[in-house]
Parts: C-alpha cells; sequence; structure tokens
C-alpha cells in the first residue's frame, strides 16, 4: 500500500510593492520595497491526496490573502522578521498545520540622487542582485532563518589565479597566475535557531546590518585577496561572516566560475594577444566552474 512520505503544498510568486511615507519631512520621503513571496505548509494534510478531502486544505488563495493583509499591517522590513511572523501565523492558526515555509525574494529599489541630492520618490533597479529570506516556523521547535544573497554579478581584471593542481593525461589547463575571475554571488547564512517569533524580534536590528556586512565582506576579499583559488576566498569570506555575526551558525556560498577564455589572434599581422599582451578575451555562456561550500561554527 504506497503511502504519502512528503507533501508541502501553497503559494508561489505572490508579488507585493509596499510604499512607507515618511511625512515628518517636506515633501514626504517615500521607501518602496518590491518583493516576491512563497508561502508552502506542512502538517495532516495526506488525506487532501489519498481521499480527496479538501477539509484539511487551507486554499493557496487564502495563503496570498493573508500574505497581502500581513504586508498592510506588518513591517516588511526586514524581510526575516516579515518572513518568520507569517510563517508562525500559519503554524498558530491551523492546528493541523505543523511547519510553515515562506521565501521571500526583494528586488533592489535604490534611491536616486537627482542634482546631487537622494530622491524622496524616484528609485531605480540597481542590478539583478536580489536580498533572499527563507523563514520556517517548525511547531515544537522554532524558527529556523536563513538570510542571503542571490544574483550578485562581479568580476576582477586580475588579482586572481589558480595553479598546482591535479596534472595528469586528462589535464591541459595551463598554471594560470594571472586570470580573470568572475562569479554571481548566491551566499546564505543561516542564523542559530529561534525559539519563538519574539526572539526574532528582538533580534530585528541586526538583520539589516548582517545583510549589508555580509555584502561588505564579500566585496573586500573579493577584491582586495589575491585569489589562489575560488575554493580559498570563498572559505576566507565564510570565517569572515561567522566572526562577524555570533548569531549565525552556518555561511555558505554557491560560485559559478564564469571564464573568460584568451584568443590568439596572431594569425591577423601576428597581433599579439595572449598571456601578458591579452586585452580581447571571450565571455563564455558555458560551460562553467561551480563551486560550494558550507561553512560551520
Ligand atoms: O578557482 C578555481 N578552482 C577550481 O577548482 C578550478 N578548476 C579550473 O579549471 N579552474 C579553477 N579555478
Amino acid at each position: 500500500m504506497p503511502s504519502v512520505t512528503a507533501a508541502r503544498y501553497g503559494k508561489d510568486n505572490i508579488r507585493i510593492y509596499k510604499v512607507v511615507r515618511d511625512t515628518t519631512t517636506t515633501p514626504p520621503t517615500h521607501t518602496v520595497y518590491e518583493m516576491i513571496v512563497c508561502v508552502l505548509l506542512e502538517g495532516d494534510i495526506e488525506t487532501s491526496y489519498t481521499q480527496a478531502d479538501n477539509s484539511v486544505v487551507v486554499a493557496t488563495d487564502t495563503m496570498k490573502q493573508t500574505t497581502y493583509i500581513f504586508a498592510k499591517e506588518h513591517p516588511v522590513n526586514p524581510p526575516e522578521l516579515f518572513g518568520a511572523t507569517l510563517a508562525q501565523h500559519f503554524v498558530d492558526t491551523y492546528k493541523h498545520i505543523h511547519t510553515a515555509h515562506v521565501s521571500i525574494i526583494q528586488h533592489r529599489w535604490s534611491r536616486m540622487e537627482v542634482n546631487g541630492a537622494p530622491h524622496p520618490h524616484s528609485f531605480y533597479r540597481d542590478g539583478a542582485e536580489k536580498r533572499l529570506v527563507n523563514a520556517d516556523a517548525i511547531e515544537g521547535k522554532g524558527i529556523e532563518i536563513r538570510s542571503g544573497i542571490a544574483e550578485l554579478l562581479v568580476l576582477k581584471s586580475t588579482g586572481s589565479m589558480v595553479t598546482g593542481f591535479v596534472r595528469d593525461e586528462y589535464t591541459v589547463l595551463p598554471e594560470t597566475y594571472d586570470r580573470i575571475l568572475s562569479t554571481s554571488v548566491d551566499a546564505g547564512w543561516k542564523w542559530a535557531i529561534f525559539p519563538a517569533l519574539t526572539d526574532v524580534q528582538k533580534a530585528v536590528d541586526q538583520f539589516d546590518s548582517t545583510h549589508s556586512k555580509a555584502r561588505e565582506i564579500t566585496f573586500r576579499l573579493f577584491a582586495v585577496e589575491e585569489s589562489p583559488s575560488v575554493q580559498n576566498t570563498m572559505y576566507k569570506m565564510c570565517e569572515e561572516i561567522l566572526a562577524a555575526q555570533p548569531m549565525v551558525r552556518d555561511v555558505d556560498y554557491n560560485l559559478p566560475n564564469k571564464h573568460y577564455f584568451e584568443i590568439d589572434l596572431s594569425w591577423h599581422k601576428g597581433l599579439k594577444n595572449t598571456g601578458k599582451d591579452a586585452e580581447v578575451y571571450v565571455p563564455q555562456s558555458d560551460p562553467n566552474g561551480l563551486i560550494k561550500v558550507t561553512v560551520s561554527r
């Protein structure tokens, strides 16, 4: 007799925009947030699959409406607090729901500088970079939060090498002492479990500052390190984030190595374009290296 061994369901791609108006300034200063929310619930819901028993189904439309109402009635920033508040609501409200997973992708609307001053209500999309949050409310355990950064595209035109790797009859890559290093940063930091929503509320000041710090560490080590490998540079980033935020237990990075190949142009009038003369390169869309790590305290 087959049985349901894992099930969760909910609403994905709930798009929300919220404006916060500070009317103490003239004109009022607006701050805007845009995010995509996913809500997935787990619990005693097997019979909805096996017996068409919808009495255990909280409609996915209800999850969406709840998300809108919570966005109206609560701050949406930091997303860690919003996600935890929403996730805890589902576990508290529906007795048969034991875990709620809320994930949030926050887009960047950065304030425009106009005539040398920050504009009160005009913004620009500052790159593809996203701020991520996964908040899981787990009955009897607490709230687990992973915060992160995704799609932060970076490149350095020198200060990176790769040497000393295994050489055998399958190896063609030369020892490389100066190369282009480019990656799309996908990084995350898991917080020590919060026993209750009140503990997330107490930590509210930590979330934005840790996000900024993780970004600053990523930029600084990427730029300043004479990188001997993606592996070593990402490990140092993890170490620094763990040192900077005692409430973080694990840090992970997932870095594609986006290759830029030299091209030999000597066939054209002996043009020198390799080694120290390389100026024109060919960006590779695929394949790419893919280097992952999780570093725990
Ligand atoms: O930083 C790197 N790590 C690798 O594991 C690797 N492998 C490779 O071909 N180039 C690189 N670069």
